[in-house]
């Protein structure tokens, strides 16, 4: 339990050249966040040495195999100060992710199922194909099956039988070779198909949604009693899952998104009072809006589901649009596709529209603010010349293959995962947390998410170089 204790208490705005820098601060003791284990319930699981000790490739070395003791941790900026109270009363610790020295499964006797489910992300191929490499090469897995069309795949479906030749050049595909849906969660038939068909490890590559559904997996398994480890790889090219630093498939996202941009621009520039308006993904988190919007500088305003905003009267948006339309003669404007939800009229019909996994359909925010920008500028401004070019890029930025950043990622996370599971570990999710490979409970990873704080620096930094209102009535 690491409490460290300042001795002196000083001033704490003193620089470091007197040595006395910080006052008395004490750091929360560590909790460390236990994962499930199949030992947990399974009485005298054999154990036996890690492959990868006879794998010509790998000579594991000194320091290769990460230990109990490996952890990393959840916070690592604090204030020392102590004038700003820490965000996390907890001081978390994860274990780190890696190669054991012991694994629990004989490379033999396993038999591998790999799902994909909810909507597209780049990476998702390369995820799958650096399963199947990295069962069949560092551990000598042999059999290793797909299970295809998400959930309902397992107790509708035919397993598809991998190995490395039939998924070598995967990576290079967008989508997921295995198909995904939504929809589909019969816990019981699945995990009876999990049981009937004798798979032991089960990789579920998916979102919030699909890490919810894994936990039922997880916790029905355990209920049973079965051999199985249960391992979720997050999957979001929305960004919304919590604890990891970024999910795979985003920045490969938001590079997309540039191209949109670009054109929104072009387009604005070259017309008398020209909008440039492009709808990006972004269910209930504004991530990818905001990234392309930092990265692009192109762009005028960004909203986003985390921040309201309004149209008319003084600090609205057409407010804002007018006087960039003097300044500058044209304006870029991007919304992420869930922001301004609670502002478009709905049918009473539309109200209750759901997809096949329950979440609420949203209407175009897109179409509608573009044609509200048209009523305004008509009612406000009659015969002058006004053009909105609208650009819904929607799929595009997300039916891509994993650009090289994105490709790494998906393999390291993907070996990650491997090794968890080899290791006995079940209910859990591999992800980088500042940097470093974790394994987080896959429940608390189905409860958090991540939004965009718009109180920070990086929201601040949005409004720095698009000088956008807060759109805060005063
Ligand atoms: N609370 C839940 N419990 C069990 N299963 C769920 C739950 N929520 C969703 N699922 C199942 O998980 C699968 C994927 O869910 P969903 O369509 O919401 O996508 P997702 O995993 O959230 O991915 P994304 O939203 O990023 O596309 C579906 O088969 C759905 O039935
Ligand atoms: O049209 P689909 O396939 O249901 O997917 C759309 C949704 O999927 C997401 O990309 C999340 O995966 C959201 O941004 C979007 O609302
Ligand atoms: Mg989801």
């Amino acid at each position: 339990m690491a409490a460290i204790t300042q001795p002196e208490a000083t001033n704490p705005t003193a620089d470091s050249n007197g040595g006395k820098t910080v006052a008395q601060f004490s750091l929360p003791a560590v909790k460390l966040q236990k994962i499930p284990h199949l030992s947990d319930y399974i009485p005298n699981l054999k154990t036996l040495p890690n492959p990868l000790e006879n794998n010509p490739f790998f000579h594991p070395s000194d320091g290769f195999y990460v230990s109990s003791g490996d952890v990393i941790f959840r916070q690592i900026v604090y204030d020392l100060s102590g004038i700003v109270p820490s965000p996390n009363p907890d001081h978390l610790a994860y274990h780190r992710a890696g190669p054991r020295r012991d694994v629990v499964f004989e490379p033999s006797e396993v038999r591998a199922a790999i799902v994909t489910c909810g909507g597209l992300c780049p990476g998702l191929n390369t995820v799958i194909r650096e399963l199947v490499d990295g069962l069949w090469e560092l551990y000598g897995v042999r059999q290793i099956f797909g299970v295809t069309a998400g959930y309902r795949g397992f107790y509708s479906r035919e397993p598809l039988e991998l190995n490395p030749k039939r998924v070598r050049s995967w990576h290079k595909r967008g989508g997921t070779a295995l198909e995904t849906s939504r929809g589909g969660f019969d816990l019981e038939k699945i995990v009876d198909a999990i049981e009937d068909r004798g798979f032991n490890q089960v990789y579920i590559i998916g979102g919030d949604g699909t890490m919810r559904g894994a936990v039922e997996i997880c916790n029905a398994i355990r209920r049973r009693k079965l051999n199985v480890a249960v391992t979720g790889i997050p999957k979001t090219v929305d960004n919304d899952v919590g604890i990891i630093d970024r999910s795979f498939g985003f920045q490969t996202a938001v590079e997309m998104a540039q191209q949109a941009i670009s054109a929104a621009h072009v387009e604005a520039e070259s017309a008398v009072n020209g909008i440039g308006l492009v709808k990006l993904m972004g269910r209930s988190t504004g991530h990818i809006a905001l990234h392309a919007t930092l990265s692009s500088r192109d762009v005028d305003c960004c909203l986003i589901p985390e921040m309201e905003f309004y149209l008319e009267g003084k600090g609205g948006l057409f407010d804002f649009l007018y006087q960039r339309l003097k300044e500058n003669g044209h304006a870029v404007l991007v919304v992420a596709e869930g922001a301004g939800q609670a502002m478009i009229p709905r049918t009473d019909a539309q109200k209750e529209e759901r997809d096949e996994s329950g979440n609420l359909v949203l209407l175009d925010v897109g179409s509608w603010l573009k044609s509200e920008l048209k009523k305004w500028w008509s009612r406000d401004h009659p015969g002058e010349l006004f053009t909105v070019k609208y650009i819904d890029p929607t799929y595009m930025i997300r039916a891509v293959p994993a650009n090289a950043t994105d490709n790494s990622y998906c393999t390291l996370l993907a070996h990650s995962a491997i090794h968890g599971v080899m290791a006995g570990y079940t209910g859990f999710v591999s992800g980088p947390i500042n940097g470093n490979y974790a394994y987080i409970p896959l429940e608390e990873v189905a409860r958090a998410k991540n939004e965009v704080n718009t109180k920070d620096h990086k929201w601040a930094w949005i409004r720095s170089v698009s000088n956008q209102p807060d759109f805060k009535k005063r």
